[in-house]
């Protein structure tokens, strides 16, 4: 299906501390009609460096790079673990939404501590922060190609702007819903130190029905916004809207920004937090860059949309509030609470954000894997 008209929304006013308030509630406007009509939305801003060019070509090259590297290689990353600190290589078939394959392999990394302030910090952080686990340091060397410190480097610097991107867009959401421009600010105050940067790598697979593989099974994402750079112009990220799969290609220096249900229900669901999916057309391998931005990890539901959010949960359409163990890990639990309960807690404002993320992650996360 030809994709719906999802706007992009020059979002400059918000990046700019000079910017007059009526030039950012003029964002502000398009920002509620993307929400509440789409829930997915490109964004740009011409000056800023992530949406240049140069600095695509840069993300993407060390992207391509990492995932380039050989079985043994990739073998020496740790890998990503069960518990909900997600740091590290997602070998193929680590990771599933569903009980579908998905065929893709990741690299998560996040805030890059000093080794000072991880080693001062190591017995206070909490479940979603920690250090990141990069490759082997000759690995690592290999990756720079002679220019020392530019992989990681161009990680590191993308993951932060695209941090003050959302940062930035949480202003405009702000005005968006009549509240003052710094209000969920609040909600936010460290959240660049346990959001986190995903690097996929989707192979094509040949099923058009998508049902034995998938590149990502069709999902709302978590936690406050995602936002997706994703160079690739092949088939890839879709979008369910009014009933049908839409494609959302890449545009050329904008980034993909998907609310998340933390997002939505804090709307009492005004704004969408959108039901997605990645899939291959049979041929191409694809890229993308996804930041996962997340609330503070002691966030809450706050009270003054609690009434609307629980009619919302009853609904049922979030995969924050829905059980994405297997089928296999939903049999061999037993006795402890099941996902709905523990998702009423959260709702009734009894569960931080953090400890309840840290639970979904264990829920995705799938034994074994391939390189
Ligand atoms: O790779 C993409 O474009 C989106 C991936 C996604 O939806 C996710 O990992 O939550
Ligand atoms: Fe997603």
């Amino acid at each position: 299906m030809p994709a719906p008209d999802i706007p992009t929304i020059d979002i400059s006013a918000l990046l700019d501390i000079n910017a007059s308030h009526a030039d950012k509630q003029q964002v502000a406007v398009a920002l509620l009609r993307a929400f509440t009509i789409y829930g997915v939305f490109y964004i740009t801003s011409p000056t800023h460096p992530v949406f240049s060019t140069a600095k695509t070509h840069d993300i993407l090259d060390a992207t391509q790079r990492l995932f380039a590297l050989d079985t043994t290689d990739k073998a020496h990353i740790p890998k990503i673990k069960p518990g909900g600190f997600t740091r590290g290589y997602v070998p193929i078939g680590g990771e599933s939404g569903s009980t579908t394959m998905e065929l893709k392999e990741g690299f998560s990394y996040g805030y890059e501590w000093s080794e000072q302030d991880a080693e001062a910090k190591k017995h206070s952080f909490n479940g979603l922060q920690g250090p990141n686990s990069w490759p082997a340091p000759d690995t690592v060397a290999r990756l720079d190609r002679g220019q020392p410190g530019s992989f990681k480097g161009a990680l590191d610097e993308f993951y932060l702007n695209v941090c003050d991107i959302a940062a930035g867009l949480l202003k405009g959401i702000s005005l968006a819903l009549d509240l003052p421009e710094s209000e969920l600010s609040k909600y936010c105050s460290s959240s660049e130190t346990i959001s986190f940067m995903r690097l996929f790598h989707y192979l094509p697979y040949a099923d058009a029905q998508h049902a034995s593989q998938i590149g990502s099974s069709a999902h709302t994402d978590w936690g406050f916004l995602t936002l997706i750079l994703s160079p690739s112009k092949t088939v890839g990220l879709q979008l369910f809207h009014e009933n049908e799969w839409h494609d959302v290609p890449s545009l050329e220096n904008t980034l993909v920004i998907n609310g998340g249900d933390y997002l939505s229900l804090l709307t009492g669901g005004k704004f969408i937090s959108p039901l997605h999916r990645v899939v291959s057309n049979g041929k191409e391998e694809r890229y993308s860059m996804c930041c996962f931005y997340y609330p503070d990890y002691d966030a809450k539901i706050p009270l003054l949309v609690q009434e609307e959010v629980k009619g919302q949960a009853a609904s049922g359409n979030y995969s924050l509030l829905r059980d994405q163990r297997s089928e296999e890990d939903k049999e061999s639990s037993s006795g402890g609470e099941d996902g709905k309960t523990v998702a009423t807690r959260l709702l009734n404002g009894e569960t931080n954000f953090g400890d309840y993320i840290v639970s979904k992650w264990t829920q995705v996360y799938r034994k074994g894997g391939a390189y």
